[in-house]
């Protein structure tokens, strides 16, 4: 525990949550199926790992991923290490692909898979919702989710991927604006949707990262070469952090909440001990800059987004 320091984040309203997702249990673990078969062990071993770290916990989990079974022996098997109270669930109901026949629905089998009786934080996935393909329209998914929210099943509500555009739409008819809004983004993504970092903040919802180790995960072949890697490399020695470290804390700085995960138990152990160093803010403004010179990169909802690269890199 020594050196350990949490930071949270406090919602519009009034709730806090944890100021970094440490294991997300999407992209690399993703499947397409819950059988037998497809069970990983290394998973549930990681989330494990995880729950043995000191602080509060968060977990990235969704019901497209396929990782409840997963997910759910982990958290069962580490009832006596932690308890629920330590442990912030983000969850998420699948819109893309119909899975459950409602946010409601959805919610109820999520709860009993993961053995759970409220999830800390439940968002629609995306917001390519409509009635022919869902049954219900965006408006409609969110009332679901507003009426989950009243009742308690969940303490935070949001949205994933959500534009400008759609945003608007809901808090036309909201009760209960979105808490927050998971998007894509890192240095080499600046804005999933064009101008979106700046309108969730003016409307104090808060932005949550996923793929915040983008410009680590594709590297070019010449990337020792670049300005950007070549600073993260200089800051990673300055301050004895992983290279890793200093981009989550980057986006930390930027106000954003990061979404990472890994396979490894030294990196899971490095994000939860992100808040035991510091940036300074010349030091975040010359990685934004670096950053925004790359190219856009898109790693996810490519169909619907690439459309946006021309404006992804400006802020
Ligand atoms: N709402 C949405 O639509 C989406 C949500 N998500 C959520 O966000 C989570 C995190 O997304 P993800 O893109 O994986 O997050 P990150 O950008 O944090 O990337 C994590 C990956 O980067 C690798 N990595 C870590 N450190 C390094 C390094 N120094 N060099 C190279 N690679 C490194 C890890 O591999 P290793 O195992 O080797 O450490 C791991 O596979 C997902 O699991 C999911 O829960 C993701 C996509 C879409």
């Amino acid at each position: 525990m020594l050196g350990f320091k949490q930071e949270f984040t406090t919602l519009n309203n009034g709730n806090k949550m944890p100021s970094i997702a440490i294991i997300g249990t999407g992209t690399a673990w993703y499947k397409t199926e819950e059988t037998p078969e497809t069970f990983s062990q290394e998973l549930v071993d990681q989330i494990k790992y995880a729950l043995t770290l000191p602080g509060i916990v968060h977990i990235d989990a969704a019901e497209v991923y396929r990782t409840y079974p997963e997910v759910g022996k982990a958290l069962r098997e580490s009832h006596n290490v932690k308890p629920r109270d330590e442990i912030f669930i983000t969850d998420k109901y699948s819109t893309q692909l119909k899975i459950s026949e409602n946010p409601m629905v959805g919610l109820t089998n999520g709860l009993k898979k993961l053995g759970l009786d409220y999830v800390d934080l439940y968002l629609l996935h995306s917001p390519f919702i409509s009635k022919e393909k869902n049954g219900f329209t965006m408006e409609e998914a969110w009332k679901y989710m507003e009426d989950l929210y009243k009742a308690g099943k969940v303490k935070n509500i949001g949205v994933s991927n959500f534009s400008m555009a759609d945003l608007q739409r809901i808090l036309k008819s909201c009760e209960v604006k979105p808490q927050v809004n998971q998007i894509e983004f890192n240095a080499f993504l600046q804005n999933q949707t064009p101008g979106i970092v700046n309108f969730c903040r003016e409307n104090d919802i808060q932005v949550v990262a996923y793929t915040p180790l983008g410009p680590l995960q594709r590297k070019s072949k010449n990337f020792e070469q670049e300005n950007f890697h070549k600073f993260v490399k200089q800051l990673a020695e300055k301050y004895d952090k992983s290279e890793a470290q200093i981009l989550l804390r980057w986006v930390s700085k930027r106000g954003i909440i990061p979404v990472t995960t890994s396979s490894k138990e030294k990196r899971i152990k490095d994000a939860q001990y992100l808040f035991t160093f510091d940036l300074t803010d010349s030091e975040v403004e010359k990685i934004t800059q670096l950053g925004l010179k790359h190219e856009p990169q898109r790693m996810y909802w490519n169909d619907q987004y690439d459309k946006f690269n021309s404006q992804s890199q400006k802020i």
